[in-house]
């Protein structure tokens, strides 16, 4: 099969009425979830002259998105899911590279959606900019918008006839490398970077993550992750390949653990993909005394260093769960290695990020592109992404010539993450090159502090960083213990060149829009409050 759609649709004639997606107060069968996306797909087709164009989409998460989603598929073109929240300065970034052919919204998004179009013709429409003009009535500003990024209303295809002659016309020309989706990452830069998945990649990626976890049409994924993060392309795209559901849970709940715990147990979920900042949520409230969930069954965790004292948390009080430490950046569609946890770990050992994913070659490269046991993991495979979008220098900065192999064109992909296979054969995560630290004459990986650190009983969570400019190491934590105490603690702990030279007590981590810490908002912060 050559693209996605025919996948799902084979789930659907497997499972139609079996739930596909849902959250607290809706859900959709298979069936009705296929029929409501080519509804929109047609309603798309039928007024984008061309196809194989992206498509903003700019709905929360929802069915309505997932809908979404699967109609820019059928009509022919790609999607780029926006996150809602985002500021408009940073969509008109991305809309500068990525010229979207429309926007596909709900009607609540009206006003946000006008003032995104503003910017497009702050040029050409001098002295008219609608944002400057008196909307009234909601269905002027609809009809005006119309004249700035085409925008269709996901509400307004419930009424259209599904054509089925376009949309298999349009199915008949897609091919496996055409793109499914362009992902934004937040890009370390600030400059977003919109990473581009063809169909191939998504389908050979979810040939792997279904296979290697048993996703099956019993599966209830209780999903944590935005739509517009690499890792929830994972959980939702098993669950419309396999007739598993895929319930959302609100992000609500991940401020209130109990509340959590509860919903997952409401909604008979078996297995959950988070970043490890939701699990350790769970831990450090000490949940499991008062709730445990009934039907887990699978746990998985990537996008970030899942801490081994807040994993054996939850391996004691559940010790018949299944376990496993994904890794992987976007441009390997979501995973690349994978560790499934069958021992017990001390706390403050480091988890391993394991073995290459069925598919896929890992290479580690030192400094001078020779195979090393130590450096900068590259990886090479068919769930590679095809490079940023309009951004050929940045593209062939990172998607380089196999440096170890030079008798054939081979591209691999340079993640910037530093990694080390140990004597057991299972590599280990280092931290990324770019936030190495060079102090007092060492070489200093941030992720061995904040182990080290991080395994005291009292700390429930530590960030590491370096700051260039004065040349020191900070260490921002959560926990019961006073600053000198901590600084005494970790005199025994770490030899004097890794000790962080402050230690600055918060009561609560701030979390990035895909629930990972935030470092970047940690150092601005901290530097705008210093006045560094
Ligand atoms: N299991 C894991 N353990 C440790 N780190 C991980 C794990 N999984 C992912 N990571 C880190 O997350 C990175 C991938 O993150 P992602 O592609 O979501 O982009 P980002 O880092 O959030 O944003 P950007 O690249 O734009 O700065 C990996 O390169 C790695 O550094």
């Amino acid at each position: 099969m050559k693209n996605i759609l025919q996948y799902f649709e084979k789930t659907c004639e497997q499972f139609p009425n079996h739930i596909a997606v849902a959250n607290e107060s809706s859900s959709v069968t298979f069936n009705d979830l296929k029929t409501r996306s080519q509804q929109a797909g047609t309603m798309i087709a039928s007024e984008l002259k061309q196809d194989s164009l992206p498509v903003a989409i700019y709905i929360d998460k929802s069915l309505a998105l997932v809908e979404a989603m699967l109609s820019v598929l059928y009509s022919g073109n790609f999607y780029v899911v926006l996150d809602t929240q985002m500021p408009v300065e940073r969509v008109r970034r991305i809309f500068e590279t990525l010229q979207p052919a429309a926007i596909l919204t709900d009607k609540s998004y009206i006003d946000k959606v006008e003032s995104i179009n503003s910017f497009k013709n702050d040029n050409a429409i001098n002295s008219t900019s609608i944002t400057e003009q008196s909307c009234e009535n909601s269905q002027i500003k609809e009809d005006k918008l119309k004249t700035f990024y085409k925008t269709f209303y996901i509400e307004d295809s419930i009424s259209t006839e599904i054509d089925t002659k376009l949309l298999g016309r349009l199915r008949s020309q897609m091919t496996e490398r055409d793109p499914a989706y362009i992902l934004y990452t937040s890009g370390s830069t600030g400059q977003p970077k919109g990473t581009v998945i063809s169909h191939r990649a998504l389908i050979a990626y979810g040939d792997w993550f279904i296979h290697a976890f048993d996703i099956n049409e019993r599966t209830v994924f209780g999903s944590q992750t935005p739509l517009y993060f690499s890792m929830s392309v994972s959980d939702l795209y098993a669950s419309l390949r396999t007739g598993a559901t895929y319930q959302i849970i609100p992000k609500k709940y991940f401020s209130f653990p109990m509340q959590l715990i509860e919903y997952l147990n409401t909604y008979k979920i078996n297995t959950i993909y988070w970043v490890p900042s939701a699990l350790n949520i769970v831990a450090n409230w000490d949940t499991f005394a008062y709730i445990k969930p009934e039907y887990l069954k699978k746990v998985l965790f990537a996008g970030e260093v899942m801490p081994v004292k807040q994993l054996n948390y939850w391996r004691k009080a559940l010790p018949d769960v299944f376990y496993a430490n994904l890794f992987g950046p976007t441009e390997t569609t979501d995973i690349c290695s994978y560790y499934v946890v069958n021992r017990t770990f001390s706390d403050d050992e480091t988890l391993p990020i394991g073995v290459a994913c069925s598919n896929c070659d890992l290479i580690i490269a030192d400094e001078n592109g020779k195979e090393a046991t130590s450096g900068e993991l590259l990886v090479r495979g068919p769930f590679l992404a095809d490079g940023y979008y309009h951004n050929p220098e940045k593209t062939a900065e990172v998607f380089v010539q196999n440096p170890l192999n030079d008798a054939y064109p081979e591209i691999v992909y340079r993640t910037g993450d530093l990694v080390y296979r140990g004597e057991d054969g299972l590599l280990r995560y280092q931290g990324r090159k770019d936030f190495q630290i060079k102090h007092m004459g060492y070489r200093i990986e941030p992720g061995e502090i904040e182990a080290a650190i991080g395994a005291l009983p009292e700390i429930h969570a530590c960030v590491c960083i370096y700051l260039e400019t004065t040349d020191e190491i900070l260490l921002f934590y959560q926990g019961k213990i006073k600053q000198e105490a901590l600084s005494a603690a970790v005199s025994g702990k770490l030899p004097a060149y890794m000790r962080p030279n402050k230690f600055i007590r918060i009561r609560q981590m701030p979390y990035n829009s895909n629930g990972k810490v935030d470092r970047k908002l940690l150092k601005t912060n901290y530097l705008e409050e210093n006045q560094l």
